[in-house]
């Protein structure tokens, strides 16, 4: 427990993070991958440049700050960090580098005046704190992933036994361990993390499972991003017959058990959580609205498959969108997803859960339309792939 004295400054330290909390994590980031090179994989560079880290790690530890008398009040924030932690498989000992930067960093930021050994103090001692707390539940999550039939902790290596192009740009690939053992459920929405060595270089990421659990194998369906070392040595390089490593599966967006009507709403590699819940809801007998965005036909992945469960299931009503259509592409609607377009396509009374995952400004645009339209707010369901960061309004 923190004392109050402690919060009291921690607290007095809010208004500076507001305005200041990017250039001091900029720096912080700096500090940590120039000096401690042992924990760059577990940060995914491409982040780093488009500023995602840092303005997510800025909004945790402002939240962290603002919630310091009240840490239940950070609702599914610290959930998210640890899932993402989990699949990353940070652990115990990457804590006290980070808390050595941020403390070197709040101090070179902000300059002694400001940061006086006594605010370095207080945040030395919050720090403390939220790593326990988040360590804690880390070792909770990789305790029960180990646990779980099939289950493993740690990296375990997995052969690639089926490589199968979805569209132009995204690619399935079938992972079965090497070992020859079983594989543990996991709850549709979940991701695995994956570790390769690409040239020398460690690399992690988090891929959505985009298949229901068979106990053999997982599948994973990667889209190539033009600049992204990870996708591309997938796309290009890895083979069937080649072996990567997995971290078990995690993640805290999963679907819930419920009767309601289900609508899934997805745009581009978006989709790949929603296959799993897609498959997985067919059980229940529900009605499910499956909604797509693509750019167009050539980026549109799984499309057949789509059409043939909807053509052999009455419960799944299938529509898709396509914001820059070829010229012999066919859609039910064509653009960006608009409030008057879910309007149409949603069962008329909004007493439905909905799961969107796309990019930011489509998930910030669906989430501001079921909120006009009436949808409940806590039957609305997202998630960002990437740092967690907040929805602007
Ligand atoms: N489990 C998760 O949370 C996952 C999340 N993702 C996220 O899904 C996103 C998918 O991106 P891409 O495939 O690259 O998409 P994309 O660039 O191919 O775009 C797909 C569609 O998104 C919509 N869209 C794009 N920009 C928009 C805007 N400004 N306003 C409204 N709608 C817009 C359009 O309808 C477009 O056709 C990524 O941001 C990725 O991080 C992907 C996989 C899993």
């Amino acid at each position: 427990m923190l004392s109050e004295a402690h919060r009291e400054i921690v607290k007095s330290t809010v208004p500076l993070l507001e305005t200041g909390g990017e250039a001091l994590t900029r720096h912080f980031y700096r500090i940590l991958l120039d000096e401690y090179p042992q924990v760059r994989p577990l940060f995914n560079q491409a982040h780093q440049h488009s500023g995602e880290q840092q303005r997510a790690l800025a909004n945790g530890v402002l939240m962290y700050a603002k919630h310091i008398d009240r840490l239940d009040a950070l609702g599914p924030l610290v959930g998210q960090i640890v899932n993402k932690h989990v699949s990353l498989r940070v652990l115990p000992e990457h804590y006290p580098i980070v808390g050595t930067c941020l403390l070197r960093a709040i101090r070179e930021v902000l300059g002694a005046e400001i940061a006086t050994d006594a605010v370095l103090e207080a945040w030395g001692e919050a720090y403390g704190l939220l790593a326990g707390l988040l360590t804690g539940a880390e070792e909770q999550a990789y305790a029960d992933a180990a646990a779980q039939p099939g289950g493993w902790r740690g990296a375990r290596a997995f052969t690639v036994s089926r490589k199968e192009a979805e569209s132009e740009e995204i690619t399935s690939f079938y992972l079965r361990p090497a070992d020859g053992g079983a594989v543990p459920d996991f709850v549709p929405g979940q991701y695995i993390g994956l570790r390769v060595v690409i040239d020398g270089t460690e690399h992690r990421r988090n891929y959505s499972l985009s298949m229901l659990g068979n106990g053999d194998e997982y599948r994973i369906s990667v889209k190539r991003e033009p600049a992204g070392q990870v996708s591309n040595y997938l796309h290009d390089r890895a083979g069937v017959g080649d072996t990567l490593e997995l971290f078990p599966p995690a993640g805290a967006f999963t679907l819930k058990d419920s009767s309601r009507p289900l609508a899934l709403i997805t745009a581009g590699v978006g989709i790949t959580p929603a296959l799993s819940m897609l498959e997985a809801a067919l059980g229940s007998g529900r009605d499910i609205h499956f909604i797509h965005y693509a750019r167009h036909g050539g980026a549109h992945a799984f499309k057949r498959q789509i059409e043939d469960l909807s053509a052999r299931h009455e419960q799944i009503r299938h529509r898709f969108c396509y914001s820059e259509p070829r010229h012999d592409d066919q859609a039910h609607a064509i653009g960006f997803v608009s409030e008057s377009q879910l309007a149409g396509w949603l069962p008329e009374h909004r007493d439905i859960d909905v799961y969107f995952v796309g990019p930011k400004p489509f998930m910030s645009q669906v989430k501001r339309s079921l909120s006009s339209l009436g949808v409940p707010d806590t039957q609305c369901h997202y998630e960002f792939f990437g740092p967690a960061s907040a929805l602007e309004e």
